[in-house]
């Protein structure tokens, strides 16, 4: 039988440009805004994205009001004192030097959230493991993330804000779980390295460290990717 050979080896050579080139934004966004036909492809993007069970169970809160944005700013400032006061010493003089949002200067925020109800109690794939819902929602997210990137725009995910905050700035019913709040516009330039990994808070870990043979803490050679 004759296999699919559906993409050609530029097609494949950009898909794997824009995972190695997406990266995590929070500076340098540009005030232009973002043409609704671009971000309704990426939200298209986000809904193609594989569910359990088909479910589908995410919902998209774009947000564009100044007054949203200071609100949400205001929840991560107070989130990041918090947090801030978990680390000591240098790593505490650190934390406090990083950029970790972009939510007043992104043109527009997007909120992914989760409706864990959608089909009734019972949903294929569920049963055994309850988070199911939720990682087809970080699926949504990240099928964005690289949408974003291939059409140029950054995308920062901040995740220091209360749920609370969450629920009770973007009116978010309580049987909705607020998954990812999305920073997103376009910059004048995408690094070429994590921001976390420039300032030093952590590097990449080498990836044949992180993959074993047959079960867990097996070391056999991997094959080499290039
Ligand atoms: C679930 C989740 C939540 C967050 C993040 C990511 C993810 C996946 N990241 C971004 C994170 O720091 C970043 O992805 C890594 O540092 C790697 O950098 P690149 O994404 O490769 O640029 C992130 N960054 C930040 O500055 N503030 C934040 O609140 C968060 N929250």
């Amino acid at each position: 039988m004759s296999r699919d050979e559906s993409f050609s080896p530029e097609e494949r050579a950009a898909i794997y440009r824009c995972i190695a080139e997406r990266r995590d934004v929070r500076r340098n966004f540009l005030p232009e805004p973002v043409p609704d036909a671009v971000l309704g492809r990426v939200l298209s993007a986000g809904h193609a994205a594989p569910s359990v069970g088909f479910l589908q169970p995410w919902n998209f809160i774009v947000i564009r009001a100044a007054a949203t944005k200071e609100a949400l700013h205001a929840a991560f400032i107070r989130a990041n004192a918090e947090a801030a006061a978990m680390f000591e010493d240098e790593r505490a003089t650190l934390y406090r030097s990083l950029k970790l949002e972009g939510l007043r200067e992104a043109p527009v925020l997007l909120c992914v959230t989760c409706e864990r109800g959608r089909a009734g109690p019972v949903v294929l794939g569920r049963t055994h493991q309850s988070e199911m819902d939720v990682y087809s929602t970080v699926c949504a997210v990240q099928n964005i993330w690289l949408a974003a990137r291939a059409e140029n725009l950054g995308v920062g995910w901040v995740s220091i804000l209360s749920l609370a905050d969450l629920h009770a700035i973007l009116a978010i019913p309580e049987h909705i779980v607020p998954i990812a709040l999305l920073c997103i516009g376009y910059v004048d330039h995408f690094e070429t390295t994590p921001d976390l990994e420039r300032a030093g808070w952590r590097k990449r870990l080498p990836l044949e460290e992180l993959v074993f043979e047959e079960e867990f803490g097996r070391r056999d050679p991997m094959p080499a990717g290039d």
